[in-house]
Parts: C-alpha cells; structure tokens; sequence
C-alpha cells in the first residue's frame, strides 16, 4: 500500500507537468480565425512542420498552405447556404483569410473625392494620378456619373466575371454561362458579335486604355460602361478630348494607332482607381517598385487589374479566357484573332510567370473561380 502511495505521488506531479507542457505546445499552433503570427519564409527553421504548413506567409504575405480548412467563421456564414446562392462578402472574406493585410475599401472608380484616396495622391500613373487632378477633375465634371448604375450599385450581393482574351475560350459554349453573372466585364477590344456562342452577349463595362479601345464606332456595345485605366499623362489627355467629342491630337506619343471617337455620352464614361494597378503590382504580384514609375516588367496586365478591382467590389468573382501557356507557343493567344501565344514574350512591361503565381493562389484558394481552367 506504501509503495502504491509512493508511486502515485511520484506520478501525479508526472503526468501534471506533462498535461502543461503539451498544451503550452497546442497552444503554439495557427488555429483558423484566430489572428496568425506573420511568420516568412526565412523563419521557417524555428518551427515545426506541423506549425510551417499551417501559419507561415509567403514573400507577398500569402499564407503558404492553401489548401488549408474554411475558418470555422467562414463555414458558419457560407456553409448552410444552397448551393448556386451569391454568398455576400465570400471573395473578400476568403481573401482576408490567405492574406491578411487585405482591406476590402477600395472604390471602383473615382469620383469627385477623389483627392482623398490617399494611397494614390503621392504616385504618378498608373500607379496614382499625381499631376493629372486638374483634367481628372473636368472629365468627372462632364461625366457625373461615377457608380454602376442604381440597379447594380443596389444590388446586395454581385457576382462579377472578368472575360480575358485568352484562345482558350473558344469552342467552349460559355457564353450562356457568362452571361449569368450580373457584372461581365470585358477587355480592350476583345469582340461580342460573332463570338456570343463562347463569349456571351452581355458587357457591363469595357476597361480599357487609348491603345487597347476598340476603333470602330460600330463596334462599341450599348448599355455598356466604357471604363479608362491611365498608364500615362497622354491618356488622360485623350480621354478629355473623347469626353467632350473632340477630334484628337497630339496621337504621336500613344505606341499604337488609337481610336478617334468613342461612341459613349459622357455619363456611360467612368476612370478606374489606379489603386488596382498599384496594389496588384506591388503588393499581389510583387514586381519591382521603380521608385514609383512605370519600368521594365512592373505593370500588371489589364485582366489582373480587373481581378484586382473585382475583389474589393465583388462578393463572387469569377473568371474565363485566362492563361498564358508557354508550353503551346503556336496556340492562338486571343480567342479572336490569329496572332500566337508566343507573341507574349515581346512584352517588356509584364512578367508573365509572376503574375500566374498570384493568380493561380486566387484560384487555389477557391477565391475566384476560373470557368476554362488556364490559370
Ligand atoms: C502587344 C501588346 O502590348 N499586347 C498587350 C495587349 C494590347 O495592348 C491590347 O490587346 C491592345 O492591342 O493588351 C494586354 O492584354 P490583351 O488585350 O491581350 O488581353 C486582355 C487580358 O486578358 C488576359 N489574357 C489574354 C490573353 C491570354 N492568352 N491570356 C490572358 O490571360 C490578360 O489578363 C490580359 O490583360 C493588356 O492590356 O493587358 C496585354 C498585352 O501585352
Ligand atoms: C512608354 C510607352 O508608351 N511604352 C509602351 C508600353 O506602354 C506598351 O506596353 C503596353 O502598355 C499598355 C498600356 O499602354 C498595356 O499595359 C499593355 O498591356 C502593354 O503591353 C508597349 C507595347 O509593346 O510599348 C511601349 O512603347
């Protein structure tokens, strides 16, 4: 009975410390919603594997594991709801969830404040409109419009789909499917008519720059909103003469022959945030900052700035027509003309490869969906 008694006495104090000790290391472990440590790469000797697949950050401050479980917060508010139904807040509650600096406020277009979106005062474009606030200020002034429209601008939750131009949308019959979204949103001069079958019929906004807009009149959708992104002072310049249907000049400086007219009444005309380009560049992508100026490789292509802009104004975002396959160098590279995927690498301004690793966590992450599987 003694030696019964003295070993318990021994034992007890045993197994306390160890209950303490394994729950000192529990306690050690990212649990999902509870804020994680930020923790990067380097750092990663100091832990253990279990603790490095589930809490460490990449380079750009993108959780490391993707394929980590919903948050429990997450599964409350989205699990129980039937599928098919637009989950308000899911784009950038996801988001938030793989990388935790994202902060969802960040309005589509500018509007007459817009002098008080700090993070773009201070930059030249594309990243800011530092030195254009006097002709930003007459173009909003004639278009006086700088939302979707009441119907979208009420709508409580907005599934969005950005169309590239990708060939890898043809003979895929999405068209019906795109359609579906109440936001199609649509690149440069990429054509509806005679492609509906893969492209659907519908354009909410077209974004767009003076090389990129289509140059036929006829061309131009109707009911939909012709959407500017600035990548130079002579855009904005172009842009004022388009606004008040002027005939344009000074069109040596643009790289590319550019439109004359823009068959769109000032009110269908809005200027996108350049914060898009900026936070997809700098922060997402991770390109080379340039002190701030436009350099080799350290521009976002058009539909990853759209992505971009769709996260923060979104709460379903989905994509088609995406992907750059290097490994098909004679694939068509757009889904309406027969130039080749491998004109691509001509490109000074972007990094491809870059780019597809920010996008491919998007989709990893369930974040946004890719209707042709490119990414
Ligand atoms: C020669 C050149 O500069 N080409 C650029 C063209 C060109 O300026 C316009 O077509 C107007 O002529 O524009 C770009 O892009 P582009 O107009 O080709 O395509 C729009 C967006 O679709 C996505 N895309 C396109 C093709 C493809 N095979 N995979 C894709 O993922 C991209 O996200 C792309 O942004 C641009 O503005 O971004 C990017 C291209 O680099
Ligand atoms: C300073 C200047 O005009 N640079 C031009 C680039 O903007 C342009 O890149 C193009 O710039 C566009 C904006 O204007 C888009 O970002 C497009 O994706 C990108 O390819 C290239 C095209 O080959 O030509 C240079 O002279």
């Amino acid at each position: 009975m003694k030696a019964a008694h003295k070993l318990l006495f021994v034992l007890c104090p045993m197994l306390v410390l160890g209950f303490i000790y394994y729950s000192s290391g529990k306690l050690h472990c990212y649990v999902w919603g509870q804020k994680p440590q930020i923790k990067t790469h380097q750092s990663r000797q100091h832990f253990s594997s279990l603790q490095l697949s589930n809490f460490v950050f990449d380079k750009q401050g993108f959780l490391l594991n993707l394929d980590t479980k919903m948050p429990p917060e997450l599964v409350y508010k989205y699990g129980n709801l039937t599928e098919g139904t637009c989950k308000p807040g899911y784009a950038a509650a996801k988001m938030s969830a793989i990388y935790p600096k994202f902060r969802k406020p960040a309005s589509m277009f500018l509007d007459r404040n817009f002098n008080r979106l700090s993070k773009v005062t201070n930059y030249l474009p594309p990243f800011g409109f530092k030195t254009q606030e006097r002709i930003i200020d007459v173009i909003l002034t004639a278009t006086k419009n700088y939302g979707l429209g009441p119907d979208l601008d009420s709508l409580s939750c907005k599934r969005c789909i950005i169309v590239g131009n990708g060939g890898i949308l043809s003979n895929k019959s999405l068209g019906s499917r795109i359609d579906e979204y109440d936001v199609v949103i649509r690149l440069n001069e990429a054509p509806v008519s005679g492609y509906t079958r893969d492209v659907g019929t519908k354009t909410t906004l077209r974004i767009t720059y003076p090389e990129g807009a289509i140059q036929k009149p006829e061309r131009y959708e109707k009911d939909s909103l012709f959407v500017f992104s600035a990548f130079k002072p002579l855009d904005f310049k172009w842009l004022r003469q388009m606004v008040f249907k002027e005939k344009p000049h000074g069109v040596e400086g643009f790289w590319k022959s550019v439109a004359h007219s823009v068959p769109r009444k000032p009110s269908e005309i809005r200027i996108l945030n350049p914060y898009f380009i900026q936070e997809a560049a700098f922060q997402f992508i991770g390109l080379p900052q340039n002190n701030g100026l436009m350099g080799k490789g350290n521009i976002p292509t058009l539909g990853t700035v759209a992505i971009t802009m769709a996260l923060h104004n979104c709460d379903e975002v989905a994509v088609a027509g995406f992907g750059y396959d290097m490994n098909t160098p004679h694939a068509p590279l757009h889904y309406y003309e027969t130039v080749k995927m491998s004109a691509i690498k001509e490109s000074w301004t972007h990094n491809i490869s870059k780019e597809k690793e920010f996008l491919h966590k998007l989709v990893k992450a369930s974040i946004i969906t890719d209707l042709t599987n490119g990414i």
